[in-house]
């Protein structure tokens, strides 16, 4: 158990990442991010395999340079590629938490965590003190003595955190700290460095490509897909606001439905499904992404062939016992499917109708004149 409960809160410096890029050869890694994160603020990049938080953190680090941009922690231009400006990692005051622990085998626990201090130059007896109190935090005063080796893996990561945190940092990276942890650990260990981070008052960035994790820690959470920022929010405004097609996508939050607009008819996948959306909620646009949150789709029954303008059909490909009821797969296109909740089994190849709640549907219009998305709320 973490406890941060005798510490004195600090807090961590704001982060300021400006048109930041980041090109390997003809290959554009990031593309013009701008980020700001507050004070105390935690922030995790999420996103698919590839898509540049690595590099991202790598950039906030000082393992590299950015092609262009710059980038600010607290007063201090740490990188800036017009001047060429560059303060190495060592120089910047900030800590870091491995997927892999990156401990020292051959020091003890109390030696691994105190190492931050000895390069800072910080007297023993102060070191000691400093040593104990974040070893205290992490839960583990007990195993000081002990080799990184001797403890399990999430004991380990514990003590990476200590490092982290000792020499009071303006800002802690964490590169996929929990990848190696199985589930269960994962959990808990997520709610206990959020809690730490916030009873610190600790910036924070963290890179994760679980959605879990990303909610349970940040104050905000970064969406990136191919180098950019798609969308950056609070959880509950990234799942009830998304901004784009893509984050309801990458986050699997519903349906999207690429459709025509024809005579105010909703099109789609050439006439499969014609849907009679309430006005206002095409506004006026002749293509776009019709989205149905989970939550703005009812099982109504099986389909009985007749048309129906407020509800979609779709085709039970399987369903599955969880426990409380069945995740039933639905295909309603070739490319698109969705996962679903419900009490009972319903059958694989049966046609089902989904009655639609409009007021809860999310239009993305396609047309360059209607770039807002539409909310019929
Ligand atoms: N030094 C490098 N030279 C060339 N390409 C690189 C270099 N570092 C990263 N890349 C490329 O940049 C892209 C983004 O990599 P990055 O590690 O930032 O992704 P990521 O989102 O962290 O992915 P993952 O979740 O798999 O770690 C990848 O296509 C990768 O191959």
């Amino acid at each position: 158990m973490i406890s941060a409960e005798n510490s004195t809160r600090q807090a961590g410096s704001p982060v300021v990442v400006t048109g930041a890029s980041q090109r390997f050869g003809r290959n554009t890694v990031l593309e013009a991010i701008d980020l700001a994160v507050a004070p105390g603020e935690v922030v995790a990049l999420l996103g698919p395999s590839g898509c540049g938080k690595t590099t991202l953190l790598r950039l906030l680090a000082g393992l590299s340079r950015p092609t262009t941009g710059s980038i600010h922690i607290g007063d201090q231009l740490v990188a800036d590629a017009s001047s060429g400006a560059f303060v190495p990692p060592e120089r910047r005051s900030i800590g870091m938490v491995f997927q892999d622990y990156a401990l020292w085998p051959h020091m003890t626990v109390a030696q691994n965590v105190g190492f931050p201090l000895e390069m800072q130059n910080i007297g023993r007896a102060e070191r000691d003190t400093r040593i104990a109190g974040a070893l205290e935090m992490v839960g583990l005063g007990h195993v000081a003595d002990r080799q990184p080796g001797t403890l399990s893996g999430g004991q380990q990561q514990r003590v990476a955190l200590a490092r982290a945190i000792v020499s009071r940092p303006r800002l802690v990276l964490f590169d996929e700290p929990l990848s190696n942890l199985d589930r269960e650990l994962r959990e808990s260990l997520v709610v206990d460095i959020a809690a730490l981070l916030r009873k610190l008052g600790m910036t924070a960035v963290y890179v994760t490509h679980d959605h879990g994790e990303a909610f349970a820690i940040a104050d905000r959470v970064a969406i990136l897909h191919s180098g950019n920022i798609l969308q950056i929010d609070a959880p509950e405004q990234l799942v009830g606001r998304p901004t784009s097609p893509q984050v309801v996508d990458f986050l699997k939050l519903g349906l999207v439905l690429p459709a025509e607009v024809n005579n105010g008819e909703l099109v789609i996948g050439g006439g499969a499904h014609r849907l009679s959306p309430p006005a206002g909620l095409v506004n006026g646009s002749r293509s776009g992404d019709l989205f149905l949150p989970r939550s703005a789709l009812m099982a109504s029954g099986v389909n009985n062939g007749a048309r129906n303008g407020n509800a979609i059909s779709g085709t039970v490909v399987h369903s599955m016992f969880r426990g409380d009821g069945y995740a039933v797969q639905m295909r309603f296109d070739q490319n698109i499917a969705i996962e679903m909740f419900s009490a009972t089994r319903l059958g694989d190849g049966t046609v089902h109708d989904l009655d639609i709640s409009w007021d809860r549907a999310f239009w993305y219009p396609h047309d360059t004149s209607h770039t807002e998305r539409t909310h019929n709320a």
